[in-house]
């Protein structure tokens, strides 16, 4: 993990959560307010059923709090169904989750359309998790490479930065599985992102945070999240209890002492 990049520990909550959940957000509000938030930043996404009730109970804590999906035109219009980043932002949300494999999966949404996204969180101030990541039939013919390459630069916007834009690998088949890759794998797969994002990017680049995400749970975060060029955690099922969260996130209080 580089020592220079502040960690992001964040939760998905994807279609998952109504109001009788909110005390695990109070819970993992509570648990993240403490003296390793001076150290890394935590983030949860409920369901934009949730958004503004998750803002307003977070209010004073360090927890932040961000959506799953934007429509690719940041403000109003005839678009049934979809919220845009205007109506994020206007819920106090500061993050956006962008091009995740179920949107593109169950939505056909492109790599185009995630870069149309990302600007659209871009125009209303808010940070894009641009998710990418290979399928298992790509990961079995050994393209993840290229597949991540792709992906990564048709995604991201030109004028993404490190305050605007992050990154999270989230490998397909390892998401809701209980399966994950290597450490090694990750390391490879870290490292080639970081090496394309400064290709494309510059000194910019450097500074951009990659999440992992796919079956991140207590048991493996210390050993996933002290990969090189790791800088974080998107945590989908294991998100939603808080016990199971808090556990990851407390991770990094011993990884954070071993740098
Ligand atoms: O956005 C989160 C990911 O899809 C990971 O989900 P998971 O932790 O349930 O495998």
């Amino acid at each position: 993990m580089a020592a220079d990049i502040r960690p992001m520990v964040a939760g998905n909550w994807k279609m998952n959560g109504t109001r009788s959940e909110l005390d695990q957000i109070r819970a993992i509000a509570h648990g993240v307010s403490g003296p390793l938030s001076k150290k890394i930043d935590a983030l949860i996404c409920p369901p934009s059923t949730l958004l503004y009730v998750a803002t307003t109970l977070t209010v004073d804590t360090k927890l932040l709090v961000g959506a799953q999906d934007c429509h690719q035109k940041a403000r109003t219009g005839a678009h049934t169904g979809d919220i845009s980043a205007e109506m994020i932002r206007d819920c106090f949300a500061t993050h956006v989750i962008v091009g995740h494999s179920e949107r593109r999966k169950e939505h056909g949404e492109d790599n185009y359309t995630v870069s149309m996204k990302a600007r659209a969180a871009y125009d209303q101030g808010l940070t894009a998790i641009v998710c990418i990541g290979e399928t298992r039939a790509q990961h079995k013919a050994g393209r993840t490479m290229d597949v991540i390459h792709r992906q990564l630069n048709e995604s991201m916007p030109a004028d993404a930065t490190a305050e605007n834009t992050i990154v999270a690998y989230e490998p397909v088949w390892a998401i809701g599985t209980g399966q994950t890759p290597g450490a090694d794998d990750v390391a490879r797969v870290h490292a080639r992102m970081r090496a394309d994002l400064v290709e494309r990017f510059g000194a910019r680049g450097e500074a951009i945070r990659l999440l992992y995400g796919g079956s991140v749970k207590p048991q493996n975060a210390p050993e996933l999240l002290s990969v090189p060029h790791v800088n974080g955690a998107l945590i989908g099922g294991a998100s939603l209890k808080a016990a199971d969260f808090l556990a990851i996130y407390h991770a990094y209080e011993e990884i954070l002492t071993g740098l």
